[in-house]
């Protein structure tokens, strides 16, 4: 371990993020009224080029209008390759209030992005004498992207959480695929015959984990496409959830209850955790730093391992 502790992450619940695009105002109330934690309104690709304007427009009355309740409130803006981020950036930070917490950067490529949209929403702030500062996530959904995420993990002290973008991750590396996430048929092991089906997402999700881990930034899974398939949607946020990352987005309402049901530790997950515990302080008393526990070993190690399993269901507890 370095001397520099490893910074905590922000303690709020983070299992889902339900997006919708800003063009279907309809839909807002449906979200604020859902049991996600995060709320994305989009002004990226979801909505057409012809309804930037009037999605803007929409996003910032409904920011004060609608009853978000104690849900954290983000807005993903258009990508910094657009003509469209810089005005989403200052109509949203002019003219929306302060119940907007975050906003989402897509398609960040390195570091700088970071720094660009930082050193306008600091100036808007300050003119506007604005309050709480905006927190930023950003979408690592590109080479570039991947290639630089340590760096865009340190880039600015708004930064609060990073998803991986499944959809454009896989087109930027050109990967052949029209799947959003989740089981890639072509991408197995054979073995005396029979296929065995591996985790494309896996080495960009394990990279999005270490650099956020490092730097006290949420690591989120993205979307999962086929949202007719819960039981795929499940596989992925469990091996999600298995490597580090604290939640998944929805991109349909079908999806809320299944990505709550797997970031929220299980009761018997918990009860073990706390039996750890309850073991290692035992074996603290006795002057012991390891012990058994089920017939294997705990030590002081498993003490964080059981520390990070209570501490989640006690932040989502409330
Ligand atoms: C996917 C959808 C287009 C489906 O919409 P729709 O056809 O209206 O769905 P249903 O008829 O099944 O809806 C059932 C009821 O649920 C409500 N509904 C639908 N969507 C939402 C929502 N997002 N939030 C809340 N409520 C919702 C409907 O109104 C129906 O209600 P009722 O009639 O009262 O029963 C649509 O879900 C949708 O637009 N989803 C979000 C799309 C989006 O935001 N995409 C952007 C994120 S993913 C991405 O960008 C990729 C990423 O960047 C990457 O690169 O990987
Ligand atoms: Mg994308």
């Amino acid at each position: 371990m370095s001397f520099r502790l490893q910074p905590p992450a922000p303690a709020r619940p983070n299992r889902c993020q339900l997006f919708g695009p800003g063009s279907r105002p309809a839909l807002f109330e449906k979200m604020a009224a859902s049991a996600a934690d995060v709320i994305n309104i989009d002004l990226e690709d979801s909505v057409a080029p012809s309804d930037k304007e009037s999605a803007r427009a929409n996003v910032i009355a409904a920011i004060s209008g609608v009853d978000w309740g104690r849900k954290t409130l983000s807005v993903r803006i258009n990508g910094l390759d657009t003509p469209w981020w810089y005005r989403d950036v200052v109509d949203l930070l002019e003219q929306a209030g302060d119940r907007l917490d975050m906003i989402m950067i897509p398609k960040v490529g390195c570091a700088e992005d970071l720094y660009a949209v930082d050193a306008l929403v600091t100036a808007v702030e300050r003119a506007k004498g604005r309050k709480k500062p905006i927190a930023f996530e950003v979408i690592i959904e590109s080479a570039a992207g991947i290639s630089h995420v340590e760096a865009i993990a340190a880039a600015t002290p708004r930064l609060q959480a990073m998803s991986l973008g499944a959809a454009d991750f896989a087109a930027s590396m050109g990967m052949q695929t029209t799947g959003i996430g989740g089981t890639q048929e072509n991408y197995y092991m054979l073995r005396e015959g029979a296929r065995h089906w591996s985790d494309p997402w896996h080495w960009a999700q394990a990279a999005i984990v270490a650099a956020c881990r490092t730097h006290g930034i949420l690591p989120v899974d993205g979307p999962f496409g086929d949202f007719s398939d819960d039981e795929g949607f499940r596989a992925q946020a469990r091996r999600s959830a298995t490597l580090g990352m604290v939640g998944k987005w929805a991109i349909h309402p079908k999806q809320v209850a299944l990505a709550n049901e797997v970031f929220t530790p299980s009761d018997a997950a918990v009860a073990e955790a706390r039996e750890i515990l309850a073991a290692m302080e035992a074996a603290k008393a006795r002057g012991e730093g390891a012990t058994v526990y089920k017939g294997r070993l705990v030590d002081i190690a498993s003490i964080k391992q059981a520390e990070v399993i209570v501490k989640q269901s006690e932040l989502i507890a409330g």
